[in-house]
């Protein structure tokens, strides 16, 4: 058998229900039918992308530096965010923080669109922490677009100050080193890396967590280092990396940060898949397939809404999906499949994200997937193979079963 489809679920614990902070919101309790977001497609005809070498950030900074034909501020070290940021404790004005790894998309401008309407300053962060990734994943490929990253902040700002809706616009953009970032030396990516870490356990260790053993540690120590570089009141993330937002809201809660946590919906693509910096890679054979996931979880997400509230009838529709899709493409043959394994389909508490046997209507679930998507075998001639040759991609999806009142 050429390909290994497993479906990996994850020892079953029930969870112990914690109350939801107060200093957290969804902009949209989600269900994508639910959604308004704009139908958008993943092109990126045009921008320039270069490979995420860690010297791969912006040109160095000058005094006053902004970003061409804006107020935007070109931040790079923490003392000129402190700089920046200590008139607005005095006048009292609202600081949010659009926290990215850049390669930004409509999903990035979604959130910082979210965060003008209600706030006086939006700063956008832009850094690709290399604590995130482990060793043998993507870093040195990840795309780095920072002349497309600066000319969509720039629009984004000219929009925002034409809309009338909005409370604050893009003041500054802080792109960091890793020097600047790791003052005491990067401390590296192993698992067993010594240096100082926030661990955010043991929501932090389960389904993105278990596959990715250094991803929310990760995670967490560079958001606790912007949120106090830059003290947002308010902070935006992306639905889209579900478990990353239950981290952040922990470690917030934990740590008693004065920060409300405010997650955007996920934006899609028309045909559903969820807009990814990643999806550059796909090429255009993959891409119509990467849907799966989505189709799968929606399978699930149906179930739910039929009437089924347990583990097995939910998980069981979304696992007909992609067993069905992946035996289409196998009988495709080398020169037209696809394939893809599936690293994880969870049903899982809100708060903790242990895996659940049956949801609880009163609390709701997460219905949340991983699939790597595996690289072309036989290309066709002259076919798009996708950013760096075609890669093996790994996608993470998400939808949100709310609790029903
Ligand atoms: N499609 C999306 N809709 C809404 N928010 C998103 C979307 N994609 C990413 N975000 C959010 O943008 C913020 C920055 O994410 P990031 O820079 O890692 O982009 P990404 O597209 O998730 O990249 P990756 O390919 O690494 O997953 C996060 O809070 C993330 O959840
Ligand atoms: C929150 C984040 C910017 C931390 O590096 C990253 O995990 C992301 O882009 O989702
Ligand atoms: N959006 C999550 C960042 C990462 O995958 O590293």
């Amino acid at each position: 058998m050429l390909v290994r489809h497993t479906l990996r679920r994850p020892a079953i614990h029930l969870s112990i229900p914690s109350a939801c902070t107060p200093s957290t919101r969804h902009l949209v309790s989600l269900p994508r039918h639910n959604q308004s977001s704009p139908a958008i497609t993943t092109t990126t005809t045009g921008r320039r992308r270069t490979m995420a070498t860690r010297c791969g950030t912006p040109p160095s900074s000058s005094a006053l530096e902004k970003l061409p034909s804006s107020s935007i501020r070109v931040l790079r070290t923490v003392e000129s965010v402190r700089r920046w940021r200590k008139p607005h404790q005095l006048d009292q004005r609202r600081v949010a923080l659009v926290p990215t790894m850049g390669a930004l998309h409509e999903g990035h401008l979604s959130l910082v669109r979210a965060a003008a309407r209600e706030n006086h300053h939006v700063v956008v962060s832009v850094y690709v922490n290399p604590a995130q990734f482990g060793v043998a994943e993507d870093l040195a490929s990840y795309p780095v677009t920072w002349e497309a990253d600066a000319a969509a902040l720039v629009a984004l700002d000219r929009e925002l100050a034409d809309d009338g809706h909005n409370l604050g616009r893009i003041s500054a953009v802080f792109v960091p080193s890793t020097q600047e970032m790791y003052p005491g030396g990067f401390p590296g990516q192993e698992v067993d890396s010594k240096g100082s870490f926030v661990s955010i356990t043991p929501v932090g260790e389960v389904l993105e967590g278990r596959s990715r053993p250094t991803f929310f540690r990760g995670v967490a120590t560079v958001c606790m280092k912007l949120f106090n570089i830059v003290q947002p009141e308010r902070v935006y993330f992306g639905q889209k990396d579900v478990q990353q937002t239950v981290v952040i809201k922990r470690m917030v809660r934990d740590f008693m940060l004065p920060i409300e946590v405010v997650v955007g919906p996920t934006t899609r693509a028309a045909d559903g898949l969820a807009l990814s910096s990643r999806n550059v890679y796909l090429g255009e054979r993959r891409r119509p397939v990467a849907t799966v996931l989505y189709r799968a979880l929606c399978a699930a997400e149906k179930a739910y809404k039929d009437g089924a509230k347990d583990r097995e009838t939910v998980l069981g529709a979304a696992t007909r999906v992609l067993e069905t899709t992946l035996a289409e493409q196998m009988a495709l043959g080398q020169e037209g499949r696809v394939r893809f394994e599936v690293d994880y389909i969870s049903l899982a508490d809100p708060d903790t994200m242990e895996e659940l046997q049956a949801v609880d209507p009163a609390r709701g679930g997460i219905l949340s997937g991983a699939v790597r998507m595996l690289p072309v075998e036989a290309p066709r001639e002259g076919e798009d193979l996708g950013h760096s040759g075609g890669p093996l991609v790994r996608l993470i999806d998400n939808i949100i079963l709310p609790p029903v009142a």
